[in-house]
C-alpha cells in the first residue's frame, strides 16, 4: 500500500482558528508543541498542577489552568504528560470536564492502544505524533522548517477529526516536513520498538560496550569517549542526510572496509533474533504490562537502575570533556 502524506497544501489552519486547544503537560512535547502552535496564531492554553512546568509556562506567557479547569475549556485536549501518568489524570480531570464533541489528541498512542484510556462516544481521538524529540520540535520550527509528524485518528465523533489532526500537525510545523497516515496501533508498536531497540536501548548498550572495552584495555577514557559516543553525532548526522550512502562516502576507507566486515559481527543473527523477541513482547502487550506494573510499584527498577547509568564512568568523563565544548548548547 503507498504510504499517504500530507503536506503544507494539505491542511487549513482555519479548522483550528475559533477554538480553543488545552495543551496538557509543559515538558518536552508540551512546551514546543504549545508555543509553535502560539506562534501560528492559534488559541492555545496549559493544563498542568503547581510546580516548575507550571512557572515555566506563566514565564513564556501562557494562560496556565489546573487540567479540569483546562479541559473545561477547550474545544482540543491534546495529552502531553508522561504515559504513565495520562490514565489517572483522564479519568479524573479529564473525561468528566470535557465538552461534547470535543477532540482528545495524543503524541504517542500507549494508553490508547493498550485500553488504559478508553475515551467517550462523543469525543474525537486522533494522534499527532512528531517523529523528534520535543526540542527539535521547537528549535526547526523556529527555524522555518519543522519535523515531521505521524497522523492516526482512532475515533471520529464529528466527522472533523482528521481534518483538526491536518490542521495542529500544521500549527506545530510538521506538514513544512511531512505528515505521514497511520494508525494507533503502528505508531505505538514502532515507536516503541524503535526506541528500545535501536534508537535509546540498542544506541546506549553500544557505545558503552564499546567505551568499556577500550578502558578495559587501557586506553584513555577521554579518547574512548570520542571514539564511541562524540563521533556518534557526526556520523548519523551523515546518515540523516543521506542514508548509509552518504555516510560511507565521507569516511575512509578503511572505515568503510571496517564498518562491512565488523558491524554483522557486532549485529549478528542472534540480535536479530532477539529484536525479534522484543518485538513480540511490544505486540503482545507483556512490554506494557511490565511498565504499568513497574510504575504502579513506585518504579523501584527504573530508579535504581537510573541511579546506576548515571554513575557510569562515561558519563563522568563526558561531563568534563562536554564542558570544555562551548559550541554545545546548554
Ligand atoms: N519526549 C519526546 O520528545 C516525545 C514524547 N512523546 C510523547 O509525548 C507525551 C509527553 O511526553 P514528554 O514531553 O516526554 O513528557 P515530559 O516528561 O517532558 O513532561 C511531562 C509534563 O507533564 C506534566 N505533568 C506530569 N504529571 C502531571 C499531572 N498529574 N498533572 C498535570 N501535569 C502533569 C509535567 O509537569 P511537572 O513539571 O509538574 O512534573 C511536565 O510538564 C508522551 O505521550 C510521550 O510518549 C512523543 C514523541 C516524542
Ligand atoms: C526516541 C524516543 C521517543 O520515542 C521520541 C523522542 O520520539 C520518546 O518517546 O521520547
Ligand atoms: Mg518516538
Ligand atoms: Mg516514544
Amino acid at each position: 500500500m503507498a504510504v499517504k502524506m500530507y503536506y503544507e497544501q494539505d491542511a487549513n489552519l482555519g479548522a483550528l482558528q475559533n477554538k480553543t486547544i488545552a495543551i496538557i503537560g509543559y515538558g518536552s512535547q508540551g512546551h514546543a508543541q504549545a508555543q509553535n502552535l502560539r506562534d501560528s496564531g492559534l488559541n492555545v492554553i496549559i493544563g498542568l498542577r503547581k510546580g516548575k512546568s507550571w512557572d515555566a509556562a506563566k514565564d513564556d506567557g501562557f494562560e496556565v489552568y489546573e487540567v479540569d479547569e483546562a479541559a473545561r475549556r477547550a474545544d482540543v485536549v491534546q495529552l502531553l504528560i508522561n504515559d504513565e501518568l495520562q490514565a489517572k489524570v483522564f479519568k479524573e480531570q479529564i473525561q468528566p470536564n470535557l465538552k461534547k464533541g470535543a477532540a482528545l489528541m495524543f503524541s504517542h498512542g500507549f494508553n490508547i492502544h493498550f485500553g488504559q484510556i478508553v475515551p467517550d462516544e462523543h469525543t474525537d481521538v486522533l494522534m499527532i505524533a512528531p517523529k523528534s524529540p520535543g526540542h527539535l520540535v521547537r528549535r526547526t520550527y523556529v527555524e522555518g522548517f519543522g519535523v515531521p509528524a505521524l497522523i492516526a485518528v482512532e475515533q471520529n465523533a464529528t466527522g472533523q477529526a482528521h481534518e483538526i489532526g491536518l490542521a495542529y500537525a500544521k500549527g506545530i510545523g510538521s506538514t513544512r516536513a511531512g505528515v505521514i497516515e497511520t494508525t494507533f496501533r503502528e505508531e505505538t508498536e514502532t515507536d516503541l520498538f524503535g526506541e528500545q531497540a535501536v534508537l535509546c536501548g540498542g544506541v546506549s548498550a553500544l557505545v558503552k560496550a564499546g567505551f568499556e572495552t577500550l578502558i578495559e584495555a587501557g586506553y584513555q577514557p577521554e579518547i574512548a569517549y570520542f571514539e564511541c559516543l562524540h563521533e556518534l553525532k557526526l556520523i548519523v548526522d551523515l546518515m540523516y542526510e543521506g542514508g548509509l550512502a552518504r555516510m560511507r562516502y565521507s569516511i575512509s576507507d578503511t572505515a568503510e572496509y571496517g564498518d562491512y566486515v565488523t558491524g554483522p559481527r557486532i549485529v549478528t543473527e542472534e540480535t536479530k533474533k532477539e529484536m525479534k523477541k522484543v518485538l513480540e513482547e511490544i505486540q503482545t502487550g507483556v512490554f506494557a504490562r511490565n511498565f504499568i506494573v513497574e510504575n504502579q510499584s513506585n518504579r523501584a527498577f527504573f530508579t535504581a537502575t537510573r541511579r546506576r547509568e548515571n554513575e557510569h564512568p562515561i558519563e563522568k568523563v563526558g561531563a568534563q570533556l562536554r564542558e570544555m565544548m562551548q559550541w554545545i548548547q546548554k
